[in-house]
């Protein structure tokens, strides 16, 4: 059975960070493991607590796993400061850690910072170059571009192509944040664009959707698959997340993860442009 590592802060909520993660790989079928980066008190009604690990305990987990069970790819998301962002950056070189993808996560949908301001220069610097893929979502991908106004599919287009200036070889900017009727996520992998469109769903419970999407993506390269066959998948299995997400809690609750595999993998089209 494939690998797969998640590096990235709890929920207590259930519904994004490693527990999401989690979630996904099962269902993709692939053997997911975890190292935890930072503690969240969080609920569908927002963020009441962020705990960091000590930088020990996530290198203590970083080595148990790697050292013995190893992986096929890994995953990125909360990793709050300067510090664990080094850390990361440095066990994954060490490992030679495979078809790695960085969900840069910076603030919960309530609006709450799970990613320190003054680590988005060691994100950009240490951890993006070493990414198969990256996930930012456009508030992500404009901060990264120093404030950068990304309003529409060219923009994003623009912004994908400069990430990737950065070192990663692939960059997917996400749409979710954007109007319109639809939420098309754009891929850049060095020589082309690809579009993932799906029908924008009227719903207010998205929590953990980036989380879920790159968490996909990982578990698909793992078994071998290419970049864009792998984002396709995971665009599809969040649709169908989304679609089928629950009314958990008094909030913003959170994507159905088993969805895809209940409902089948008919329904909503993500074509490729
Ligand atoms: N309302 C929606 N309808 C359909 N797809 C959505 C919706 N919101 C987000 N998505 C999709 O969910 C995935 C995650 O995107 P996004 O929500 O932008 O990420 P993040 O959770 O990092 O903010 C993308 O594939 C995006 O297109
Ligand atoms: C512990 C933790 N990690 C990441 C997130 C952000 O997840 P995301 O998928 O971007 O979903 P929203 O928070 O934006 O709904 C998180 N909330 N908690």
């Amino acid at each position: 059975m494939k690998k797969v590592l998640t590096i990235a802060g709890s929920d207590s909520g259930g519904g994004a960070g490693i527990q999401a993660d989690l979630k996904t790989f099962q269902e993709r079928g692939v053997f997911g493991t975890s190292v935890i980066t930072a503690i969240t008190a969080q609920n569908t009604l927002g963020v009441h607590g962020v705990y960091p690990q000590e930088l020990s305990a996530v290198e203590a987990q970083l080595d148990a796993v790697l050292s013995d069970i190893g992986t096929d790819a890994a995953k990125t998301g909360m990793l709050f400061s300067a510090e664990l962002i080094q850390l990361v950056a440095r066990k994954i070189q060490e490992y030679s850690v495979p078809s790695l993808v960085i969900d840069p996560v910076m603030i919960a949908k309530g609006g709450a910072p799970l990613l320190k301001k003054e680590a988005v220069e060691a994100l950009r610097k240490v951890l993006l170059p070493l990414g198969a893929v990256i996930t930012p979502n456009v508030p992500e991908a404009s901060e990264l571009l120093g404030g950068r106004r990304i309003e529409g599919v060219k923009e994003m287009e623009e912004a994908a192509k400069e990430l990737y200036q950065l070192g990663p070889k692939a960059v997917v900017v996400k749409g979710g944040h954007l109007d319109g009727e639809q939420s098309v996520d754009v891929l850049f992998d060095g020589e082309k664009w690809y579009h993932f469109a799906s029908d924008r769903i009227e719903t207010r419970h998205t929590h953990g959707t980036g989380c879920t999407f790159s968490a996909c993506i990982a578990a698909e390269m793992a078994k071998g698959r290419t970049i864009p066959e792998a984002v396709r998948t995971a665009k599809d299995f969040i649709t169908h997340a989304i679609q089928h997400s629950l009314e958990i809690g008094k909030g913003v609750g959170p994507t159905h993860h088993a969805a895809y595999r209940l409902v089948g993998e008919k329904s909503p089209s993500s074509p490729t442009v």
